[in-house]
């Protein structure tokens, strides 16, 4: 379970938001949601540890996830909004050096079925400063169909640039992670067909 009590979240000397609070737990999947720039990945980068709250505390099985960093992290998938893509490489390189470096299963023919399945069966080894944006976006997240042993899924914007049948593939990957009793917690400013409505964490509720 994930628990954020009291959250404030201070950007130079402007305090984005304060008192946030929610809860995840096993099959949850929460839409954080604002207009632009409420602090949606702000609050994204507390809850994944890379930057610190003003106030207030994150819980992960019910330890500080500052304490207990390395357990949350080996349980957290987290992919922003920008693909960390190095455009020498090619995706199928790509993505088993994303994977290896996160410790994550990162063989040849694991790769190469996930990035198949994301829809890149014809791009494997291009490099990869000729895809598309949405091309891009999808050797991301290809890391999703390697890490599914990750109960915490966070996502940065992780529709943008997709075509409506990949918007609904990975609409389904997200629902059936939360199915077998993950969690996802992401930002979308758009709808997408998830088996089950998210529920909602609005963030401007909280502005300062
Ligand atoms: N040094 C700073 N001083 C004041 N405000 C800052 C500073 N750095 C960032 N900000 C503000 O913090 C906010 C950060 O927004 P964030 O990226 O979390 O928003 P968002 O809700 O994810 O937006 P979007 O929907 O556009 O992606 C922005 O309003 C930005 O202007």
């Amino acid at each position: 379970m994930l628990e954020a009590h009291d959250l404030a979240c201070l950007k130079g000397d402007r305090l984005l938001f304060r008192e946030l609070a929610f809860c995840l737990q096993a099959g949850d999947l929460l839409r954080v949601a604002g207009p632009n720039g409420v602090g949606k990945t702000s609050l994204l980068r507390l809850v994944t540890g890379l930057a610190l709250p003003e106030a207030g505390e994150i819980r992960w099985q019910g330890a500080s996830i500052r304490r207990e960093r390395e357990a949350f992290h080996r349980e957290l998938l987290y992919l922003g909004h920008a693909p960390a893509i190095n455009d020498l490489l090619s995706p199928l390189e790509n993505l088993r050096f994303a994977c290896a470096a996160a410790g994550d299963d990162s063989d040849e023919a694991s790769c190469t079925r996930a990035l198949e399945r994301i829809g890149l069966a014809d791009q494997l080894d291009l490099p990869s400063r000729v895809l598309s944006q949405g091309q891009r976006r999808r050797v991301g997240l290809a890391r999703l169909f390697l890490s599914a042993r990750r109960a915490l899924w966070v996502l940065d914007e992780p529709f943008t640039a997709l075509d409506v049948n990949a918007v609904a593939d990975l609409a389904q990957a997200l629902s059936e992670h939360c199915a077998g009793g993950g969690m996802v917690m992401l930002t979308t400013h758009q709808d997408a067909p998830f088996t089950r409505t998210p529920r909602v964490l609005d963030v401007g509720a909280y502005a300062c």
